[in-house]
């Protein structure tokens, strides 16, 4: 879905990002011209894309075939015939100012004041760019991640002059473009996410040169007992120690000892083979989980949550923002705002304090809006409020990592919010869901939906990263939110679209009901893990499918396509993508108009006589049905039947 008044995109730049912007662009249904200075980068950029189409176009993520979506791409190197008939100019140069002030002057002269122009840079102000144009109110910055194509977020950067009408259509397209936006309402330095990865990289590089901590310890604590993706030497390595350190010696930030003797040495990361680790002659980040010692990991995150109070407390960008950003931009499980909600906004306030009073150092200085927290008491989830509100008790929400809304006819539409990780079932995002079927009030509800976000999976398992963190006698426990969704008393549909493996197949067990597109695929890959399904999947998998089927679910942990789910009985259909919305919809109509105590007993009766003997059973049965009998909906559909006309259930 394109943006009504963006009909032609130019993309300035065919190098890593720009190529990457005007793949998107185009993929989305743009028309792109993609303009470098010299043809021969133009068709290395192209080149680029082609290779990248036809990967997705393997891997069958893309609707129409590579040619098509070239068709929409347009090159060149003349700039004025590129941006000529463009509605959004995207610039994507080389970070150096002075070229991006000259590149957009003449972006100016060659297009009309309707134009948006954007600058893809992550570094440089956008305020600093938009003097080069005489109306600044158009100039805004599109910060995409490496790679556009798989990366899902875009910082929607807003210069000083910015005008909010164009920082919203710049957010419309990141939108259109299948990507999430998030607001960065001032262009401080390292925007939303940078500035939070800079005390990430810098805090554990300052105790390293300090001698207070290892290089292992600091990247096996952060990664294996805080479940972050990377750690924070690690990704130093992989994005280059110099990047960091001109980053901080342009903003005037000091520079930990040990990266700037890194950088002398000429010892950069990956790309000269050694850096933190040695790639060429070593074994690369080769740190374990037991080399994480006593390793101060609150050092490092108080520093994370005082960057992000210091965002959300200038009006930068909201807590969500920060955390939104965080997760899509840099792969963090947890964003720093909850995380510091998590970890007591007291607890990081005194351990800045503590630290600013042990080495003076200026980056330990509490910022105003966390002291303002602290003092007002919000200091975090056990306080019922510190960045964010926390349930009150009263009603489900508010959800960080899932997304609900009940409808005028009684739909409850769940869905789980983590495309970056395939939807993987955290423990917060499993509390959220128990938590969110054990609260709802079901007198509004007569049926109820659970689908992931985005277009890759239902849910990839249970998330892989948080298993360190994992105490065995904590899962050792029927897992709540799978029996909060299996006692609903109301029916539960699962929407499959993608992958549904592992703990995210267990959760659509959970359901009554399941229906998939055919590009679905189910499986149990725990056992390739050395685990096994732990959140009812052997017991559901031996009741629906018997023990033959379940058994080679189980043991081989291969995926099966979504045709042989449906042959199996493990999904109800499984339809071409075209006919999943109308064939959910034909379930859901019957579901809504049903009669919902029916409905409710009638689940009960099916879910509790599956494991009891046939006798107990038919007795459950009869008495369901003989409680049915003196319902108002019984007389409601008996009395339609006579009169030849639909029934309407009231639940009573
Ligand atoms: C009791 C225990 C129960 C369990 O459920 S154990 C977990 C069972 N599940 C699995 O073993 C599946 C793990 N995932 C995969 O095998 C693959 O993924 C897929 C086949 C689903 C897709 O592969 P591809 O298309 O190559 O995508 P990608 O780059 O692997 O995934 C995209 C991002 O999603 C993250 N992710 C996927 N599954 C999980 C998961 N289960 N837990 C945590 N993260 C996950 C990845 O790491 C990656 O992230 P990045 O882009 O940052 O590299």
């Amino acid at each position: 879905m394109t943006v009504d008044d963006i009909g032609r995109v130019a993309v300035l730049g065919a190098g890593n990002m720009g190529h990457g912007i005007a793949e998107v662009a185009a993929l989305a249904g743009y028309e792109v011209t993609m303009r470098d200075v010299e043809q021969e980068f133009v068709a290395d950029g192209y080149e680029n894309i082609e290779w990248s189409l036809r990967k997705l176009a393997e891997k069958d993520r893309i609707e129409e075939s590579p040619e098509a979506v070239l068709d929409r791409l347009d090159t060149t190197a003349d700039l004025a015939a590129a941006v000529t008939d463009a509605d959004l100019v995207v610039e994507a140069a080389p970070e150096r100012m002075a070229l991006k002030r000259e590149i957009f002057a003449e972006v100016e002269e060659h297009t009309g004041e309707g134009t948006i122009l954007a600058s893809n840079t992550s570094s440089l102000s956008i305020t600093d760019i938009a003097e080069a144009v005489s109306d600044p109110s158009r100039v805004v910055g599109l910060h995409f991640f490496n790679p556009p194509v798989k990366m899902d977020l875009v910082e929607v950067v807003h210069g000083e002059n910015t005008a909010a009408s164009v920082a919203e259509k710049g957010a419309e397209f990141v939108e259109s473009l299948g990507k999430t936006p998030i607001h960065v309402r001032k262009d401080v330095q390292g925007f939303v996410v940078n500035s939070i990865l800079g005390p990430y990289g810098g805090e554990p590089a300052w105790m390293v040169s300090e001698g207070e901590a290892t290089i292992r310890a600091a990247d096996a604590a952060m990664v294996h007992e805080r479940g972050y993706p990377m750690g924070p030497f690690e990704l130093a390595d992989l994005t280059g120690i110099d990047v960091g350190y001109h980053v901080r010696t342009e903003g005037g930030i000091p520079v930990p000892p040990i990266a700037e003797e890194k950088v002398e040495a000429g010892d950069l990361g990956r790309k000269t083979g050694s850096g933190y680790y040695s790639y060429e002659d070593g074994d690369g980040a080769d740190y374990e989980p037991d080399d994480a010692g006593d390793f101060d990991t609150l050092r490092v995150e108080a520093r994370m949550v005082n960057e992000a109070a210091k965002l959300v407390g200038d009006d930068v960008a909201t807590p969500e923002a920060v955390d939104t950003g965080t997760r899509l931009g840099a792969g963090f499980a947890t964003g720093p705002c909850r995380r510091g909600d998590e970890l007591g906004l007291d607890v990081v306030l005194a351990k800045l304090r503590e630290l600013q009073e042990a080495t003076g150092a200026e980056r330990y200085e509490p910022a105003d809006y966390l002291v303002e927290l602290v003092e007002a008491g919000r200091i975090g989830e056990d306080a019922g409020q510190g960045f964010y509100e926390y349930d009150t008790g009263d009603g489900p929400g508010p959800y960080r990592l899932l997304n609900y809304e009940t409808d005028d006819e009684g739909l409850l539409a769940v869905e789980l919010d983590r495309p970056e990780r395939m939807n993987a079932l955290s423990t917060d995002l499993l509390d959220e869901v128990a938590d969110l079927f054990r609260s709802v009030d079901t007198d509004e509800i007569r049926c109820a939906t659970i689908e992931g976000a985005g277009d890759r999976a239902f849910s990839a398992g249970a998330d892989i990263g948080g298993f360190a963190d994992v105490e065995p006698t904590d899962v050792m426990d029927v897992t709540p939110a799978f029996e909060a969704v299996n006692d609903f008393p109301r029916p539960v549909l699962a929407k499959v679209d993608g992958y549904c493996l592992g703990a995210g197949l267990e959760l659509a067990l959970a359901c009554d009901l399941r229906i998939a597109t055919t590009g679905s695929e189910f499986g149990c890959p725990e056992i390739r893990l050395g685990l096994i399904p732990g959140g009812g999947g052997t017991q559901r998998l031996l009741r629906i499918l018997g023990e033959t089927r379940a058994k080679e679910l189980v043991f081989r942990g291969n995926r099966i396509s979504a045709e042989r789910a449906e042959d199996w009985g493990l999904v109800n259909r499984a339809v071409p993508a075209d006919e999943f919305d109308a064939t959910v919809e034909a379930f859901l109509d019957d579901l809504l108009s049903g009669p919902p105590v029916g409905l409710k007993v009638a689940k009960t009766v099916l879910n509790e006589g599956d494991d009891a003997s046939l006798a107990a059973a038919l007795a459950l049965e009869s008495q369901g049905f003989g409680l049915l009998m003196s319902t108002d909906d019984v007389v409601e559909g008996t009395t339609a039947f006579a009169q030849d006309r639909e029934p309407e259930f009231e639940g009573r």
